[in-house]
């Protein structure tokens, strides 16, 4: 350990930025509340980026923004404006409960918390990205399990506040690596879009990985459930609408369908790119999220071939065979028009196009096994304190002299979902 780098426990870390807005921690809070001795000057931490955290004696704790804090031992606290937020549990160290000061009212809140939060913290520590996003790195995990975003302002919050009407916070779980973009298709019934989805997860088993949505409506003979979609009833599925279970959903031909939050992810963690089979209006959703997918519609020859696949797939009763066609038509002139897609591919023959499906993934010809993503898993330790400079944050063990570095640089997307991109390894002192 760099003698100029001050020793914490993290679970007695309340983390103060110098990101923060002027009205949070202010240069006295640092110098109030650093026991240690040997520490840089605060000048020279704000100028090098870092955000200090410091030991309070018996736990009080004074921030810049009027409160006094009594932390408990697993709890942590962010001060971002007006509001301070603490995290972790009173009392227990697998907690991962949050309640919000807010300095204009003088009052506690307890937030709504939508996404997968961590599933138990041994410990953890935070840093202040910016007014958006604190970082919390969990202590004593696995490398590829220690990252979590806590999204306080950022658009998707924004946008549950105003629906939910109560503070809202959300977690996002950070994933190391890229994945590349997901890939949204869309087009017709019966255009092909299942066809060609299979033709690339046969292909390359290890790189895609399928959205499985929710549908309301009866599987269809081969169909099983939780592998072509999860099938569920209105009333259930409309109850985990209201919760915020779904990055997207519309009404199409008569039945609610829905992209969980969840499907998108389960395909994150497992390091692929994950591809989603939904309608034009579910496209318009994914467009406004913070997905960043690729989409690309499907065209048929002409509507008479449409018609020709849709009758010979023999799936649909005779009713239902018109409901999607005449929704078809509405569908085509849509993804036709609306600048929506980044790509229009006509599926006539069907080795042409799953071709040209392939050179817009980037794919040409390259074997699955040199587009599997290396990453190394390692464990962080029990005791660990945080840095910050520009987009590295550095996570400086006092035990075993190693350094952890996570980068930053090419950190994308976040709630719902996940946070992709990120880069973690470990260097000498
Ligand atoms: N918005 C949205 N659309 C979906 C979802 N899952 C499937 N769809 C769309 O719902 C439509 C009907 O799908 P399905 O009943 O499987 O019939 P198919 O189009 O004939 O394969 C298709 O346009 C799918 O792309 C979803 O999660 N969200
Ligand atoms: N290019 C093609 N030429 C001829 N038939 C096709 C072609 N692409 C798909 N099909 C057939 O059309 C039917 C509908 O395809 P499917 O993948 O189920 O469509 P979607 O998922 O878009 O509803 C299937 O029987 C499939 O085998």
């Amino acid at each position: 350990m760099s003698p100029s780098q001050p020793s914490l426990s993290p679970s007695l870390a309340v983390a103060v930025s110098p990101l923060s807005t002027p009205a949070a921690a202010s240069t006295s809070d640092y110098i109030k509340f650093c026991p240690f001795s040997g520490l840089k000057s605060v000048e020279n931490l704000a100028l090098m980026g870092e955000a200090p955290a410091f030991l309070a004696d018996d736990l009080h704790t004074s921030f810049s923004n009027g409160l006094h804090l009594k932390l408990d031992e697993f709890e942590t606290a962010t001060v971002i404006g007006n509001k301070t937020y603490v995290i972790g549990g009173i009392n227990d160290p697998t907690s991962t409960g949050v309640r919000i000061f807010n300095k204009s009212t003088g009052n506690w809140v307890i937030p709504t918390i939508l996404g997968t939060k961590p599933k138990a913290f041994k410990g953890h520590s935070t840093i202040l990205l910016n007014k958006e996003r604190i970082l919390i790195i969990k202590t004593n995990s696995k490398s590829n399990d220690s990252i979590w975003f806590f999204e306080v302002d950022t658009q998707f919050v924004q946008d549950q506040t105003k629906k939910f009407e109560t503070e809202v916070v959300a977690w996002s779980k950070g994933v190391i690596g890229d994945a590349e973009r997901p890939i949204v298709i869309s087009g017709p019934s019966g255009v092909g879009k299942g066809t060609l989805i299979n033709m690339l997860m046969k292909e390359f088993p290890s790189m895609f990985g399928f959205s499985v949505s929710h549908t309301t409506r009866a599987p269809r003979e081969k169909e099983e459930n939780g592998v072509h979609y999860h099938f569920t009833n209105r009333s259930v599925m409309e109850e985990e609408i209201k919760a915020g279970k779904f990055l997207e959903f519309a009404a199409v031909h008569g039945n609610l369908y829905g992209t969980s939050v969840e499907a998108v992810e389960v395909v994150a963690d497992a390091g692929k790119r994950c591809i989603l089979d939904i309608d034009v209006q579910g496209a318009r959703s994914v467009r406004a999220s913070s997905l960043e997918a690729i989409f690309v519609f499907i065209c048929p020859p002409s509507f008479e071939e449409l018609e020709k696949r849709l009758r010979a797939r023999g799936t649909e009763t005779e009713e239902q065979i018109q409901k999607r066609l005449r929704n078809a038509k509405a569908e085509l002139e849509q993804g036709k028009s609306s600048g929506l897609f980044d790509h229009i591919l006509v599926n006539d023959d069907l080795e042409a196009c799953y071709d040209r499906l392939k050179k817009i993934l980037g794919l040409d010809g390259s074997s699955d096994a040199t587009l599997k993503m290396q990453t190394e898993v390692f464990d962080l330790p029990m005791d660990f304190s945080l840095s910050k400079i520009n987009e590295k944050i550095l996570i400086n063990s006092g035990i075993d002299e190693r350094r952890i570095v996570l980068d930053l640089f090419s950190m994308k997307g976040g709630a719902p979902g996940r946070t992709r991109g990120l880069c973690m390894y470990t260097t000498g002192n």
